[in-house]
């Protein structure tokens, strides 16, 4: 035994004995605790990494789901890698559309082999009384649900490809379903009004929404206009020279120059820097991604990390600058506030009127500006690029676009309300989004169990809403659906498909703010590109359309322009 201790502090004294026995009580406790602390981090990792995925497939095959058997941890994603990489390998016959098994093979692969479900899957009595979380999981027999399932790592993702139930998911605003949740990567682009959920949203949306109504668009003309007509005049320099375009790198730079002008107005130059700096970013976002999953990986003073982060402290800083300077020009009612980031900070200030405060932060601006670039000029430039390829393929259309063109502005210079009578270059524009949408689907996470159509997802599934899947779907557009024939859409777009099954920019509430912005932008830039110029495609041209977040033509677009 040890002789007790006597300890003293100030004025207090007192016995601190400490036995062997004490210490080896507090010894094996502590040991006992640790060991508490990993079993119950061994039981969490095996129920994230087995356990769980193991009860949502069982789950999914009950309700008579069919796809792939989960495989721990990797899942499904070694095979996307291997079979988008094979995809990649081999182009696609010249003037095909049908271009869906070569943009997502994975989910061309799930659905050769798991397949539409038959009647028989749910004919099983064991499953037919299924409860899940209070759900009654009743099978239509017979019914025509398409869903199938694979694995992004241990999370099971459903692919909707229903446009009732696609809308479904997209007007949930009850709290069942979110964005799904991104890597640290991915918050470099997302963020802002595309990443917010619930009263945040709502608020910023509220204040966003004014500065992309048409009025607004309208005072955007000269903006547009100004970008369009650099574009044109550089085309024909290089026509001159005979020299073939690659349509996909201009007009990616153009509608880049068109957010800046558009955005930032005055501060047109400093605009462009962001766009630039942002385009470095998104090239580091590209080649980091494969490693994003490792944990702690963002902590690693990579030197993509490193570019990361002080591209986005410089972006930061030229944003606070251009806003600053908005403020004081705006004090002084000097300057014109007809730009986008003048729209949002007067809706700002009217937000603060009616409210006696700001509905956003400064440094929320800033996050919606670099947004306008993320969700606004790829887009719109993959728009353009495949509309290019489309027309060049099919001459009768590009003349036919060219022709109403002439008929309702001759040479002139478009004019905002002569934008609205081009019916059939809105036609080919819609067929152009069906066929390509530069955004294939989106993705959402279920976050309380819900129930769409006949399925009950359990929370941390994945919902992908496939657009690209329902726009080329025989069943919705009919046998002709991977034709390019933007006649379809003659009686508009509600009329042109079975269950309305057009989703470019999303819908519900959360639907593209910007789709007027975008559809204007390409109407106006298309009329002069049509005006100036016929076109075809280059003999270097090789069609592969694949998809890293948006549809892009994988060894670009070059073009042969000829000065009409
Ligand atoms: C052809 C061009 C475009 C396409 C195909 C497109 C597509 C989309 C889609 C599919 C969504 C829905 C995303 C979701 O629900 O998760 C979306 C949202 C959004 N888009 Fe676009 N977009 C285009 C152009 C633009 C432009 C020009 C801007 C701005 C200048 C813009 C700004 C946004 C924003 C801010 C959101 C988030 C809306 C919200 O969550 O409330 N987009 N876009």
């Amino acid at each position: 035994m040890n002789p007790p201790v006597k300890c003293e502090e100030g004025s207090a004294v007192f016995d601190s004995t400490v036995s062997f026995a004490d210490m080896a009580w507090l010894a094996v406790s502590g040991g006992l605790a640790v060991l508490l602390l990993v079993v119950a981090w061994a039981v969490r990792m095996l129920d994230w990494a087995l356990w769980r995925p193991r009860r949502m497939e069982q789950s999914f095959r009950a309700q008579g789901l069919k796809g792939s058997t989960y495989r721990p941890l990797s899942g499904d994603l070694k095979d996307m890698a291997r079979l988008a990489e094979e995809a990649r390998a081999k182009p696609m016959p010249a003037f095909s559309h049908a271009i869906f098994p070569r943009v997502m093979p994975l989910f061309q692969r799930v659905i050769e082999t798991y397949g539409e479900r038959s009647a028989d899957d749910f004919a099983l009595p064991c499953f037919s009384s299924l409860k899940v979380e209070n759900f009654d999981v009743g099978f239509d027999a017979g019914n025509d649900n398409k869903v199938t399932f694979h694995w992004m790592g241990p999370l099971p993702r459903a692919l909707i490809v229903d446009p009732d139930q696609a809308r479904e998911v997209l007007a949930n605003k009850t709290g069942e379903i979110g964005k799904a949740r991104a890597t640290y990567l991915v918050r470099y682009f997302i963020r802002g009004l595309l990443g917010y959920e619930g009263d945040k949203w709502a608020q910023h949306r509220k204040i966003l929404n004014p500065a992309f109504h048409m009025e607004k668009l309208k005072g955007m003309l000269p903006a547009f206009a100004a970008c369009s007509e650099d574009l044109v005049d550089q085309w024909e320099k290089m026509a001159a020279t005979g020299k073939e375009v690659d349509v996909c790198v201009e007009l990616q730079s153009f509608t880049g120059d068109v957010i800046s002008r558009t955005a930032f107005g005055s501060n047109f130059e400093e605009g462009r820097k962001v766009f630039r700096l942002q385009d470095e970013q998104a090239l580091l976002v590209a080649t980091t991604l494969p490693y994003a999953h490792i944990p702690g990986y963002r902590f690693l003073p990579t030197r993509n990390n490193n570019r990361l982060e002080s591209i986005d402290k410089e972006v930061r800083q030229i944003l606070l600058g251009i806003i600053k300077k908005r403020e004081e020009s705006m004090k002084s009612s000097k300057g014109n506030n007809d730009d986008l980031l003048g729209l949002l900070m007067e809706s700002n200030l009217q937000h603060l009127r009616e409210h006696g405060k700001a509905g956003m932060t400064t440094e929320e601006v800033v996050e919606e500006c670099k947004l306008f670039y993320f969700a606004g000029q790829e887009t719109t430039s993959l728009l353009l690029t495949w509309t290019m390829v489309a027309l060049s393929m099919h001459q009768d259309w590009q003349e036919r676009t060219r022709q109403e063109v002439l008929q309702v502005f001759g040479k002139e210079k478009p004019t905002f309300d002569g934008l609205s009578q081009l019916k059939t270059m809105t036609m080919v524009l819609y067929e152009v989004l069906r066929l390509y949408p530069p955004a294939i689907g989106i993705q959402r996470q279920v976050l309380k169990t819900i129930k769409i159509g006949n399925v009950v997802y359990p929370p941390g599934a994945l919902l992908f809403l496939s657009f690209i899947q329902m726009h080329h779907d025989p069943d919705f557009w009919g046998k002709d659906a991977d034709e390019f024939k933007p006649e379809r859409f003659a009686q508009g777009v509600s009329k042109a498909s079975a269950k309305n099954a057009f989703f470019p920019f999303g819908a519900g509430h959360r639907i593209c703010i910007g789709q007027n912005f975008a559809l204007v932008e390409a109407k106006l830039v298309l009329c002069l590109i049509l005006q100036r110029f016929s076109f075809e495609l280059s003999p270097s041209y090789t069609h592969a359309p694949h998809t890293i977040l948006t549809l892009k033509p994988q060894h670009g677009a070059p073009i042969r322009l000829r000065r009409l």
